[in-house]
């Protein structure tokens, strides 16, 4: 089992956060939405969504699941380095987990993000959050982003299997004629438009669609059904004015079913743990359009603590510190579209509001 994980001395979880109380709701919505121009109404209707579930988001406490499978399985690997976690948006902040981790002597960490995809909210801007951070800490570590894993077979593999558990959920009658609809987190069309790098953007669409290919094809295989599949978007945010990736998955039900479409499974491929997006926006919104519309679905797994997920992480790590020892570690993946590099390119999914400091780019380092 390779465990050398030299040069790092720490692995940072970092993560989006999210409210654990009523009276955490409004100010967490305050830092998520600073300065990006999200209309009132929206804000009061996601406060709702928060409040719906007791004012607690799930996301902190499936971090906290994760924390504890991935020391459980480094310590099973031998790796006795620290793992640490820090949020964009909620306690435990960034800046308070890297001033702990400088205190600890910590000086070159390995930075995971629950984040899969390439666009600027998935993966630019939290490249910023750690240059800000690291701004705000004197003495703060190295940091080194791990790539975007989207299309890593530790990703994806628990995807497929839990898909085949969704299709057994369902009826036995409609079960073969079921549609795949993989679901993402909608992001403005301009976003969207300059995802990836410069000679290669739509990324952020390609790679879901390349991750839905993949899915769908093992599905076949193991099932012996072709199932259609699509690609559908979940949490559209923004003013109405403003194009944001569509359909709709709502919208998409109304026309599966004006279609004929006996059933659906919801896959929520953008998403690595059931938080917000996925218990409100598919399992009480979407499930409702389903039921309302009388089509049958099921709502497939997201990753979660998976042992391959937990274990991707690990590889990840190792396979990174290998890279930057000099050596030329294999990159497992899935699917049409080669391993993201460590290092984003410059113009990688750029800031469309202004460039800002960013780090674990190409030349950002030290
Ligand atoms: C691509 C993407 C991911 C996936 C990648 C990743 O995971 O990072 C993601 C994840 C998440 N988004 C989350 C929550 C929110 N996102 C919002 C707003 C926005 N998200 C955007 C994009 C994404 N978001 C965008 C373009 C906006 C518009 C504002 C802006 O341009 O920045 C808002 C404001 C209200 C609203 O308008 O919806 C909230 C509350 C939570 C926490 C859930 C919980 O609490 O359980 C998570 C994991
Ligand atoms: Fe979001």
């Amino acid at each position: 089992m390779a465990s050398d994980v030299t040069p790092f001395d720490a692995l940072l979880l970092l993560s989006f956060g999210g409210p654990e109380q009523p009276d955490d709701v409004v100010p967490f919505l305050e830092n998520v939405t600073r300065g990006r121009g999200i209309p009132r109404e929206r804000l009061a209707q996601v406060g709702e969504h928060y409040f719906l579930f007791g004012g607690r988001s799930p996301i902190n406490d499936q971090n906290r699941e994760l924390l504890a499978a991935l020391r459980a399985s480094f310590d099973e690997a031998g790796i006795e380095l620290p793992i640490y976690w820090g949020n964009r948006n909620w306690d435990p902040y960034l800046a308070d987990t890297l001033r702990e981790m400088t205190a600890d002597g910590v000086q070159r960490a390995a930075v995971f993000t629950t984040s899969a995809y390439s666009s600027y909210s998935s993966c630019r801007q939290y490249r910023e959050n750690l240059a800000d951070a690291v701004a705000q800490v004197p003495g703060a570590p190295r940091l080194d982003k791990l790539r975007p894993y989207f299309n890593h077979p530790g990703f994806v593999e628990p995807v497929v299997d839990a898909v085949v558990r969704a299709l057994d959920e369902l009826p036995q009658q409609v079960r073969h004629g079921a549609h795949l609809v993989f679901v993402t987190h909608s992001v403005p069309e301009d976003m969207a438009a300059t995802s990836g790098p410069p000679d290669a953007r739509r990324a952020y669409e390609a790679q879901h669609r390349d991750v839905a290919d993949v899915v769908a094809g093992r599905v076949r295989a193991l099932t012996g059904h072709a199932h259609r599949h699509d690609l559908v978007y979940c949490s559209r945010s923004g003013a109405p004015s403003t194009p944001w990736l569509e359909p709709d998955v709502n919208d998409h039900l109304e026309e599966l079913a004006t279609d004929g479409v006996p059933a659906v499974v919801l896959i929520p491929v953008g998403f690595v743990s059931d938080h917000m997006e996925v218990i409100y926006d598919l399992d009480t919104e979407a499930l409702a359009t389903a039921q309302r519309l009388g089509l049958p679905a099921a709502r497939a797994a997201t990753s979660g603590t998976d042992p391959r997920f937990v274990t991707m992480v690990r590889d990840l790590l190792v396979e990174r510190a290998a890279a930057e020892r000099g050596e030329m570690p294999p990159r497992p993946t899935l699917g049409g579209l080669p391993p993201r590099p460590d290092r984003c390119p410059a113009g990688c999914c750029p800031n469309l509001r202004g460039e800002r400091p960013a780090l674990c780019g190409v030349g950002d380092e030290v």
